[in-house]
């Protein structure tokens, strides 16, 4: 683990630096690095990996009010920067896929490729995220959690003991660092840009996904210049923690073919 100073406070990171390949993993709200442990299991011993806790989220301080994806993105390339990683794969899932490609935007030399998981170019409507700020402001994360599961995970996941230590890590989660991340994700649409994105992507959706629906995730991948859609069937909106060794394997795949 390192810390990284930010102008807003202070990151943790977790850093392993090996090998050639580079990727950088970048969750999705209200989860942590962790999310990310059973796929670096299942990836070459010989990759480098970066994970970070985004702003608000896990070991990482919360910043000022009132920051944005730009501002997200600009902290995996501040990441980058500490660790010396001139360029990376930048692994992403929901709103982790949509600082992704905003890395992609802003800093394409940092960018090989992308992989991004039950993501979009904008992820749903900002009403619907302006009444889940409300609902977390009102009932706060226990409560939320509880509702949230069912989005997360497919059905047959919802009763797996792991789905009961996220339940937990959610509902023990800092509201302010979730509600920030909320009205981030409720400003940003980057469908006008996608034509942009020149890297190759491997786009990955879940069929059983209730927060990125496959067809929203489709949608992604019809409208990136250079992707590949992988769609799972009986996963849900986190593949990297429902079924990683699928996940991973995805990855390898992709990533050996770009290379070679
Ligand atoms: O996972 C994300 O980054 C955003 C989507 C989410 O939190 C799940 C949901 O919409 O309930």
């Amino acid at each position: 683990m390192k810390t990284l100073e930010c102008g807003w406070g202070a990151m943790h990171l977790s850093v392993a630096e090996r090998g050639r390949t580079s990727l950088v993993f970048v969750n999705s709200l209200g989860t942590d690095l962790r999310m990310w442990d059973s796929t670096l299991a299942n990836l070459p011993s010989d990759w480098t990996s970066l994970r970070m806790d985004k702003r608000g989220h896990g070991l990482s301080d919360n910043a000022p009010k009132g920051y944005g994806i730009p501002d997200l993105a600009t902290d995996v390339i501040s990441a980058l920067d500490h660790v010396g990683m001139g360029s990376a794969v930048i692994v992403g899932c929901s709103v982790g896929g949509l600082i992704a490609q905003q890395v992609a935007l802003m800093a394409p030399q940092r960018v090989d490729a992308l992989v991004l998981s039950n993501t979009a170019a904008v992820l749903g409507a900002p009403q619907s995220w302006q009444a889940r700020i409300d609902d977390v402001n009102q009932f706060g994360m226990a409560e939320m959690a509880e509702r949230i599961m069912p989005r997360w995970f497919a059905p047959k996941m919802l009763n797996h003991p792991e789905a009961a230590l996220w339940r937990t890590l959610l509902a023990r989660s800092d509201a302010q660092g979730y509600v920030a991340t909320c009205a981030a994700i409720a400003g940003t649409d980057l469908t006008d840009r996608l034509g942009e994105v020149s890297q190759p992507a491997l786009v990955v959706g879940g069929q059983d996904d209730l927060a990125t629906p496959p067809a929203v995730v489709e949608m992604l991948a019809h409208r990136l210049p250079c992707a590949e859609l992988v769609m799972l069937e009986g996963v849900g909106h986190l593949p990297a923690i429902e079924a990683p060794k699928a996940f991973s394997e995805l990855i390898v795949n992709f990533v050996e073919g770009i290379v070679r």
